[in-house]
């Protein structure tokens, strides 16, 4: 079997050549409901587009009906699960590779919810998704959080549990793993080492000061991870394009936290 396709979108969503990833997604409003932000869609992707992330997440039909103008401008990473608010430890598969081709995708994602009960059918559908995606040439993403009914929520940052969840996606064949950032570089390093394939962190809550994200940002990078996929705190941020400009300055730039500041009040001050 040729590996090729698969290169092929590797290589355009890791674009800069740097081998990091700075991702943005938009995959929240089944999950968690239609939040600010979600409700203006095609505004909000027109500011996102702008502040030219590696790739955008979502799913298929607002792919395919938001997207098409912006199509081949940014990589487009098809979500082919969704969790809800009323079931938040179950992700249920509702996309399949193939849509995801006739989309343009350069790559698939899927959510897997894992320590607790609904692990195992969870699991399963990423292990066969991780077949599809292979036959495709697909990349595959997997957000990959331990947040089930079997441990508590003071575990759901611990590194003992982040590492179970990150060596889980890279054991079934995914090729980018997103998961929670421990709270330390220290820690999140051993995470990376655990995980053979590659490891990007999701922003989480909304409602931090931007130092919180930018330093977060900043100590992935420096643990090993490729990058980060940001959603909540970007698109609902009031400038969401310089917002990306800062924070890719950390992924590809190599700047500091003080120096993404800077550059991000710098860009918002030159467009007013
Ligand atoms: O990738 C994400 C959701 O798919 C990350 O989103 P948040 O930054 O909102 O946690
Ligand atoms: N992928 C998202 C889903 C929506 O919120 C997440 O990881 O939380």
């Amino acid at each position: 079997m040729s590996f090729l396709g698969k290169e092929v979108r590797m290589n355009r969503l890791l674009s800069k050549r740097d081998g990091r990833y700075l991702g943005i997604t938009v995959d929240h409003a089944m999950a968690r409901g239609v939040m600010r932000g979600l409700d203006t869609i095609e505004d909000t992707l027109a500011k996102l587009v702008a502040g030219e992330p590696d790739a955008l997440t979502m799913h298929k039909g607002l792919a395919e009906k938001c997207y098409a103008k912006h199509a081949g401008k940014i990589p487009l990473v098809v979500k082919c699960s969704t969790f809800s608010p009323y079931q938040p430890d179950l992700d249920t598969v509702v996309g399949d590779v193939e849509e995801a081709v006739r989309l343009g995708a350069d790559a698939v994602s899927v959510g897997c919810i894992v320590c607790g009960d609904t692990q195992p059918a969870q699991v399963a559908a990423l292990g066969k998704m991780a077949k599809d995606a292979a036959s495709f040439g697909m990349p595959l993403v997997a957000h990959i959080y331990p947040r089930g009914n079997q441990i508590a929520k003071d575990c759901y940052y611990k590194a003992e549990y982040v590492m179970y969840a990150a060596r889980l996606g890279a054991e079934l064949g995914v090729d980018i793993v997103k998961t929670s950032y421990t709270g330390d570089p220290e820690s999140f390093a051993k995470v990376v080492q655990a995980c053979p394939a590659k490891v990007v962190v999701a922003g989480g809550s909304p409602g931090k000061d931007l130092e919180h994200y930018f330093q977060m940002a900043y100590d992935v990078v420096d643990a090993g991870a490729i990058g980060v996929t940001f959603g909540r705190f970007v698109f609902q941020y009031g400038d969401p394009a310089s917002l990306i400009k800062a924070i890719s300055s950390i992924i590809h730039g190599k700047n500091s936290v003080k120096e993404a500041l800077d550059l991000l009040a710098y860009l918002e001050n030159e467009k007013k």
